[in-house]
Parts: C-alpha cells; structure tokens; sequence
C-alpha cells in the first residue's frame, strides 16, 4: 500500500479536469467571515474524491458552488464538459428527496424527462435499466413509503445517474444509513464507479468511510474553509471498511482532523 501525503501541491493547470475551481472564496452576507477561502482544486475525469472536515467548516457549500446553487462571491468553478457541451453536475443529499407520490420508476423517469428523453417507452427502459443498476429492478412500481433507506438512497443515485451528469456530488449520502447498509452501499457505489468512469465528489463526516472510498482525500479546515491536507490513497480496490491499510489511513486522517478540529477551538 502506498499513501502519499501531500501539502500545497501546485496543481497543474493543463491536465484535464472534471471540475476546476480557482481562488473560490465564500461569503455569505455582508461584512462576514469567508467561509470558503481560496479554494483551488481540480478533479480529474474517472476521480474518485472524499472531501471530509468538521462540522461546518464549508463542505456542503462547496458542493452547493460546484452544482450552481449558489454563486462564489469570489474565484472561478469550472465544469469543462465534453466537446462543446458544458459540464454539469448532479447532487445527492442524505435524504434522498424522492417524491413520495410517485413510484421508484417514475421517479427515475422524471429526471429523464427533465433531460429532455421524449418518449415515454424509452424513458420506461431507461429507468429500468438504471434501477437494475442500483440493483432495485424490481422495485419499478414500489412506492417511496415501501422502500427502505438503503433502497431508496439507491432510487436516488439511479435518478442522479439518469442526469448523464459530468460530475456526482454526494453530500453525506449514507450517514443515516446503518452500518451493514452503508457497507453494501459503499461496495454498490465503488462498482458502479468503476464500471463507469464516474467522477464523484463525496462529502462525509465519516473518516473510515472517506479511507474506504477515495482515490483522494481531501481535508477542509474551518473558519475559514481552506484545504488544509490531502491524502492520493493508493489501496486496490474493492477495499473493505476492516482492512489493515484502511484502519492505518483512518488513524492517519483522525489524527490530522483532531489537530484541525483543536487548532480552532470547535
Ligand atoms: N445560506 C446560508 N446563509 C448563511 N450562512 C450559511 C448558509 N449556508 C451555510 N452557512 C454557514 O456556512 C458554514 C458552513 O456550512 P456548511 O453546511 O457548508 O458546513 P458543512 O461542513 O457541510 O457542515 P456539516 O458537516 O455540519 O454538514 C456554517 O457556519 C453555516 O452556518
């Protein structure tokens, strides 16, 4: 196993990226505090990238700025795209925001009408086959009162990925999940991601998680939200939450956010 820690690498500018962000500062109102500060980061296309740090210190507005949310009072967010076509992202919440009127299918199908799929049969295919995906396929006529969280966490990344999205933020997708579904949740998600060339930006709390899944982990500082360390996590996947190089890169990470944590006195 190799880690490679590294602190204030210069970014180069030429290699291609999923998204770029330069100099992004956040504010929010007058005369405040930046929440975010100089934020300089790009991910490439295919990366899988862990964004962790304390409670709020920014991260969840950083997500907000790359999916267009918001804007950054100051700085440049980027989302090349492929072609002439411009990037765009797709954003997945702890809650999965389903509409509980409507069927696990349906649900899928209305993102694919929303990007602009016209015929019905085609939608209905469609949505099938992302909900195999997520391995739900037979949850297409389920309502969202019948589903369990883990399923209907997995309705919602199947209704991300009908967004044909350049990037995936996840914002804390499974912290209210118990941990044996996070955990087949975690193996779901990397397979996909591999199977796919996703690029994911995945926002948690959660250090073991973040050593788990991440090509790159990125550490946040607070007040203001700086990057503060990050970690290129050379384990093979698929990894398992238990692993010995897992567990020594926790330690390492908790280590560093506990120095962040008491730096600033949260
Ligand atoms: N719309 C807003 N208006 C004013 N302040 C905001 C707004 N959104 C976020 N903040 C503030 O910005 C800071 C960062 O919040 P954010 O939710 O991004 O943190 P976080 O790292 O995602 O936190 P957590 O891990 O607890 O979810 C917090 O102090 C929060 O109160």
């Amino acid at each position: 196993m190799t880690v490679t820690a590294t602190v204030g690498e210069e970014l180069e500018a030429v290699e291609p990226a999923a998204v770029r962000l330069t100099g992004v500062t956040k504010t929010f109102g007058k005369g405040g505090v930046p929440v975010l500060d100089g934020i300089d980061l790009s991910v490439a296309p295919g990366e899988f990238v862990c964004l962790l740090g304390a409670s709020g210190c920014g991260k969840s507005t950083l997500l907000n700025l790359i999916a267009g949310l918001d804007p950054a009072s100051s700085g440049l967010i980027e989302l090349p795209g492929k072609g002439s076509r411009p990037g765009h992202a797709a954003l997945m919440f702890q809650e999965s925001a389903l509409f509980p009127w409507l069927t696990a299918g349906r649900n899928v199908e209305l993102a694919l009408k929303l990007r602009g799929v016209r015929a019905k049969a085609e939608r209905r295919e469609e949505a099938q086959r992302l909900l195999g995906l997520v391995r739900l396929g037979s949850a297409y006529d389920k309502r969202v009162h019948e589903l369990s969280g883990g399923m209907r966490q997995r309705v919602a990344l199947a209704r991300s990925l009908a967004q044909q999205a350049d990037v995936l933020l996840m914002d804390e997708p499974f912290a209210a999940l118990d941990a044996i579904t996070r955990d087949v949740l975690h193996e779901e998600l990397v397979k996909l991601w591999s199977e796919t060339g996703l690029t994911v930006i995945f926002v948690t709390h959660n250090v073991r998680e973040a050593a788990r899944l991440g090509q790159r982990v990125i550490l946040l500082s607070s007040r203001p939200g700086r990057i503060a360390r990050e970690w290129r996590v050379e384990i093979p996947q698929p990894r398992r939450i238990e692993d010995a190089a897992v567990t020594d890169l926790t330690r390492q990470i908790t280590a560093e956010l506990h120095k962040e944590i008491s730096r600033h006195g949260n």
